[in-house]
């Protein structure tokens, strides 16, 4: 049994739930059930106050209020766990959705020569090497892809430790963690020696893929405690994100392409709602009976009909408590370098 089909309140947070797959995301949560308390996770206050009147009007039942959450610094997650700890007892569906992506530009030489070899619909699923990709560093010294993407949310889960899942014994206070992965994630991007990714030319890719490990990881040593953490991928998806490639007219000029694409790339979703499918599908499942080394992909038929389909990874829980271990480590001198401060 899921916590939808439990007596009190069941109640999602969800990072970056103002804009694109988050905000598709907290409407098809409420389509399914006006029962949900819905928290939006956003960094900045208009933008989610304008999503969470958006909501109320179309549902005017909803229970739906906001906590301001800037992922890429931890005195802002810190705040917001501690305000999130205050409001609820009890998360039952963490959904670790917000991410940022710096491109400069298109490999169009590159994509030109793909789009001619057998890896043709592989570069359309992944879009591995197409991108150029720019970092920044945080106010908090750390790179902002590693730290937007995958950190704050880390620091995040462990700060609501208690509020998710619940002692062995009471079966049904379990809590979901739900991570917005990518297909782009890829294991010769990442290098647990260069975490923050400083050296490499794909931030984006090493922090998805960081993801997988760190769900892997999660679920070795959160799963005794009923907290399941799962990764999604919701394909390509017309978003900001998307728009900050290629210009908005570009996208919506080549969508029938995109569509008869779908044949060959099934992940080619398009559109927010369709994207949010494995994400909304996850929080119908139980988590007991759901395999932690599985990629959930939202994936599109060229009639426009969403599913869900299931990747395996390839990830070691030795990787993941690996991963865990080194980003305690830099929590602890953050911490460290804030006490001194
Ligand atoms: N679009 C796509 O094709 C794909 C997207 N994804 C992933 O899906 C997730 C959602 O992205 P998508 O909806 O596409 O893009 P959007 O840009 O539309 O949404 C991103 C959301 O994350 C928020 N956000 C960004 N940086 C921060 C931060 N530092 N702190 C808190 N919130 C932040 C944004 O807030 P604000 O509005 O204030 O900027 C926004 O609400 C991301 O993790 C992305 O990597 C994965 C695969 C494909
Ligand atoms: C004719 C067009 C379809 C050409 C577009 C080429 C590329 C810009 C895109 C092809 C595959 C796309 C892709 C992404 C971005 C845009 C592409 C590279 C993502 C990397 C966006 C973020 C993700 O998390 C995964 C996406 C995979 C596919």
């Amino acid at each position: 049994m899921n916590a939808m089909a439990n007596s009190r309140r069941t109640v999602a947070v969800i990072t970056g739930a103002n804009a694109g797959i988050g905000y598709a995301l907290a409407e098809r949560l409420l389509k399914k059930s006006s029962k949900i308390h819905l928290c939006l996770a956003c960094r900045n206050k208009a933008r989610a106050e304008e999503a969470a009147d958006k909501l109320k009007q179309k549902f005017p039942d909803a229970d739906v209020d906001i906590v301001l959450l800037d992922t890429s610094s931890v005195a802002s997650v810190h705040r917001a766990a501690a305000e999130l700890r205050n409001r609820y007892d009890h998360i039952d569906y963490l959904y670790l959705n917000a991410g940022m992506m710096k491109v400069t530009g298109v490999d169009w030489g590159y994509f030109w020569r793909g789009l001619f070899s057998s890896r043709v619909f592989y570069m359309f699923a992944t879009g591995e090497g197409l991108l150029v990709h720019e970092d920044e560093v945080t106010d908090d010294g750390l790179q902002g892809v590693f730290e937007t993407n995958l950190f704050g949310h880390y620091v995040l889960v462990k700060e609501l430790e208690d509020r998710l899942g619940s002692s062995a014994s009471d079966r049904y206070n379990r809590s979901q963690l739900i991570w917005t992965s990518s297909s782009n994630a890829t294991r010769k991007n990442f290098s647990m020696e260069d975490l923050q990714h400083e050296h490499g030319k794909d931030p984006y890719s090493s922090s998805k893929f960081a993801m997988d490990i760190l769900s892997v990881g999660l679920n070795d040593s959160m799963n005794k405690r009923n907290v399941y953490s799962h990764v999604v991928c919701p394909g390509l998806v017309m978003t900001n994100l998307t728009y900050g490639i290629l210009p908005a007219w570009f996208w919506t000029l080549i969508m029938p392409f995109i569509c008869l694409l779908r044949i060959f790339v099934p992940g080619m979703t398009y559109s927010a709602p369709n994207g949010a499918e494995a994400l909304v599908w996850l929080s119908t499942q139980d988590p007991v009976s759901l395999d932690p080394q599985v990629k959930y992909q939202s994936f599109c038929g060229v009639t426009g009909h969403s599913y869900v389909n299931q990747e395996k990874m390839s990830i070691g829980v030795d990787e993941g408590q690996e991963l865990i271990k080194k980003l305690d480590e830099i929590d602890e001198s953050l911490q460290k370098k804030c006490s001194k401060n």
